[in-house]
């Protein structure tokens, strides 16, 4: 029943995060991304050339945009649920990293009991956003808003707060992260392949011109921005895998199946299978993606597939192309010698050592 619900309920929002409805959220990540631009500026002074750590920088921007248009409030107040997000994450990193004994994470150890307290103050901290946010999201078309009218439905998919506060953390995280690492690597390909950065830069001057912020009009306009983004979601997918559990015996090809089996669909490697995406698989190459070629679902699959598929990849792909295109038309950017290439498989795909750029102010 719970997961029902819960289908139907990202059934609905998945619907209304419709490409549409992330448009209408472009005048407010656009500002957002030329606050971040402001910032490198005013950090890059009188140089003629800076280093910043991308990665940083656009774990601070996606968290903006997802505290905004997803709970209308500023990262300031969401702060605090992304700082124990992350220590929540560390401490299950550590835990994949050692021994499964069943039932050891009910006994009282100070990291289970930290575990516990962490998901306390996450539920906590949610609720009473939830309370100075909701009201004035009630009639606004951002997440809390579309949950907050669930709850007010009197069927049987109507959400209680607690289901909310579930749905809140997913979106945190989910936004996060994912969307930063997609704007890392997209940063360092292009910093890596100039001419892809050239071109990339030259259709944003051409589509938008020098100052101009992309809108909600011409960002489709942005084939070459969007082939460099589908590109790296092919190489370096912010989720790695996901995981399916078999419900009921089935046969899969020459395969029988049983009931309770736990599948892992790995994107990472079936993105880099040779047999699919040819000899030159680990190249950099966006033509891959040209003239919108797409791809059979179970050869390219970085938002996931099925019921469960990302409700947040229009959110996500919006967000990237815009705050893309604005880094272009201000910045060039290279490899500086500090820049170590170590991807990493952490929760998600990140680099090991940072992902410093060197920017130069155009
Ligand atoms: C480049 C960015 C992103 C990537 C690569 C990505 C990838 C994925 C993948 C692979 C799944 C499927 C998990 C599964 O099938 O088990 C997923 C689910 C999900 N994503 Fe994303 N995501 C991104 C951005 C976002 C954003 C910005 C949001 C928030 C608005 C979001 C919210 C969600 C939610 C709520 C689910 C769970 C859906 C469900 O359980 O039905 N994602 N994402």
């Amino acid at each position: 029943e719970i997961l029902n619900r819960r289908k139907a309920g990202c059934v609905r929002l998945y619907k209304s995060l419709n490409p549409q409805t992330a448009k209408g959220w472009i005048p407010e990540m656009s500002a957002i991304a030329s606050s971040m631009l402001d910032k490198w500026e005013v950090q890059g002074g009188t140089h003629t050339e800076f280093e910043i750590d991308a990665n940083k920088e656009f774990q601070t921007l996606s968290s903006d945009v997802i505290s905004r248009v997803a709970f209308g409030s500023s990262y300031e107040e969401g702060k605090r649920v992304f700082q124990l997000q992350e220590e929540q994450i560390n401490l299950a990193l550590l835990a994949m990293r050692t021994f499964y004994f069943p039932g050891f994470r009910f006994l009282p150890t100070k990291k289970n009991q930290r575990r516990h307290s962490l998901n306390q103050e996450i539920r906590s901290s949610l609720r009473k956003l939830i309370e100075t946010n909701g009201r004035k999201c009630e009639d606004s078309k951002n997440l809390l808003g579309l949950m907050l009218s669930a709850s007010k439905t009197d069927n049987e998919f109507k959400m209680g707060i607690e289901e909310i506060i579930d749905e809140c953390k997913t979106f945190y995280f989910a936004g996060k992260e994912t969307t930063a690492n997609l704007l890392t690597w997209a940063t360092l390909l292009l910093a890596l392949h100039k001419e892809w950065q050239d071109k990339a830069r030259s259709e944003v001057y051409q589509v938008c011109g020098k100052h101009k912020h992309p809108n909600a009009e011409n960002l489709s306009s942005l084939k070459i921005v969007n082939m460099v983004l589908k590109e790296t979601l092919r190489l370096y997918p912010p989720a790695l895998f996901i995981n399916r559990t078999v419900t009921r015996d089935v046969k899969l090809g020459k395969l029988d199946i049983p009931a309770g089996t736990q599948l892992n669909l790995p994107i990472i490697e079936i993105h880099h299978d040779v047999d699919i995406w040819g000899a030159n698989a680990e190249e950099f190459d966006p033509s891959r993606f040209a003239d919108g070629k797409s791809y059979h679902l179970g050869e390219y699959f970085p938002f996931g597939i099925g019921p469960a598929i990302c409700v947040g990849q229009n959110l996500a792909m919006v967000e990237a192309k815009l705050a893309l295109a604005m880094v272009l038309q201000r910045f060039a950017f290279d490899v500086p010698p500090s820049y170590v290439h170590a991807p990493m498989k952490v929760m998600t795909l990140q680099p090991q050592y940072g992902a410093q750029l060197l920017v130069h102010k155009i």
